[in-house]
């Protein structure tokens, strides 16, 4: 069964609401708070800069998939940064406090300085700063970091699976070393890129013994290390429910070398649950999407690289803004289409997929999105 928040809205129906003569006046621009069918606000955008990456972790980006004949967007598909900030800003009209790039691997995406200048013009409904950061797996970082700074990044996230090479060369698939991505979150950190994360996929059997030494290593310096679960996003990762390791037994691993305290979290529907090491050497989190779905308070929008809509990491449809951008459409009329999407969704998949036995999927085998492409 397809969520029916997940469907395409019809372009008629879009057309439709923005030509309704009286637009309720919450979906006029700007828009005050929405929520969906759920009561969940609007509150992140995650935007995909790019579909392409360096790497070829087997979670996300498997080399017999993403080999040299896959279809990858062509130029002309991607959204400009210019239509970029044009839909960002319709969005921060609708309460988005945060904006996420992503991919892919978005340091790939040129002159990306350039769209985070234009988005750090924009402040929120409340005339602050928005908080943009931007998730990465360091291969370009040590290279890139002061002039993201520069631009107006705040903070960034890093990918790194584990410390042993062969470990992280093995994953990566392209035999990327650690010692090039821990340069890379030096760096960041030398030139004021804070809080940074460090984002672990675990994936059980294959870098779990990584954990404690992960830990080990980001003690004390700053960085907020999480670990996330192995997930059954996308179609093409072959993901298995004996390859993840549940949240709560990684942190009855860290417990026994570390005492550990949880903590509130830092804002509604942060992915991460918190945990301060009892010794003050700083904190970690866990992201328990598959064994404790956070779908409850999941404010997140998702734009992909050519301009669609997603409402869920697991969705197979998204909503093609960019025929409403290079459409006749002023920014009212695409708030307004915005504003209906959202109040419109009702998905949460992974909550529905804990309910199901391991095997089974609760939009009945659709094709879901790649993580690559949708961003993650
Ligand atoms: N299932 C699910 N997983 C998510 C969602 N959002 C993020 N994740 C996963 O959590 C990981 C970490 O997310 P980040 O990109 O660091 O974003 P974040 O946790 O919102 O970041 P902060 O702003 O630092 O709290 C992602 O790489 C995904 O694997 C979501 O809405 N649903
Ligand atoms: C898709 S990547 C894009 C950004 C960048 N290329 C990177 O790796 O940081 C975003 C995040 O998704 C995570 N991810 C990808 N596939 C995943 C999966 N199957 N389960 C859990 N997390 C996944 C990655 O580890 C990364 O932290
Ligand atoms: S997780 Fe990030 S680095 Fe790894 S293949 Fe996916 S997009 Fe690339
Ligand atoms: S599964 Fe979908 S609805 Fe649930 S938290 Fe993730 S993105 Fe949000």
């Amino acid at each position: 069964m397809t969520n029916k928040a997940d469907k395409v809205i019809p372009l008629a129906d879009i057309r439709y609401a923005s030509r309704v003569p009286h637009i309720p006046a919450r979906l006029q621009a700007p828009t005050g708070l929405l929520s969906d069918t759920l009561g969940r606000p609007l509150h992140d955008l995650r935007i995909s800069v790019t579909d392409r990456c360096n790497f070829r972790c087997s979670y996300c980006m498997p080399r017999e998939v993403f080999d040299k004949d896959y279809a990858f967007l062509p130029q002309s598909s991607l959204l400009s940064f210019e239509e970029i900030t044009r839909l960002a800003k319709i969005f921060v009209a609708h309460g988005v406090e945060k904006i996420r790039l992503t991919g892919g691997e978005p340091l790939l995406r040129k002159h990306l300085e350039v769209l985070i200048e234009m988005l750090a013009r924009l402040t929120t409904n409340a005339s602050k700063p928005l908080d943009i950061t931007l998730t990465t797996n360091a291969s370009l970082l040590a290279k890139k970091a002061q002039s993201l700074k520069d631009a107006g990044l705040q903070r960034v996230t890093v990918s790194l699976d584990g410390l042993d090479d062969a470990t992280f060369r093995q994953m990566n698939d392209v035999d990327f070393p650690v010692a090039e991505v821990l340069k890379g979150i030096e760096v960041a950190q030398k030139v004021g890129l804070a809080p940074l994360k460090v984002n672990m996929v675990v994936k059980r059997g294959t870098n779990d013994a990584e954990i404690l030494p992960m830990a080990r290593h980001f003690r004390h310096s700053g960085v907020v290390l999480r670990f996330i679960e192995y997930m059954d996003v996308g179609a093409t990762n072959g993901w298995r429910m004996d390859e993840v390791l549940p949240s709560a037994q990684v942190i009855e691993r860290l417990k026994a070398e570390f005492p550990l305290t949880a903590i509130d979290p830092n804002y509604p529907g942060e992915t991460a649950q918190r945990w301060r090491y009892a010794d003050g050497a700083g904190e970690i989190g866990v992201i328990s999407s598959v064994t404790q779905a956070f779908c409850r308070d999941c404010n997140r929008a998702r734009l992909s690289t050519e301009g669609k809509l997603f409402l869920c990491l697991f969705a197979s449809q998204g909503h093609d803004l960019r025929a409403l951008l290079r459409g006749n459409y002023d920014d009212q009329q695409i708030a307004a289409a915005v504003g209906h999407i959202w109040q419109a969704r009702g998905d949460r998949y992974s909550e529905l997929r804990a309910a199901l036995p391991p095997d089974a999927s609760p939009d009945g085998g659709a094709k879901r999105v790649e993580m690559s492409y949708i961003g993650g």
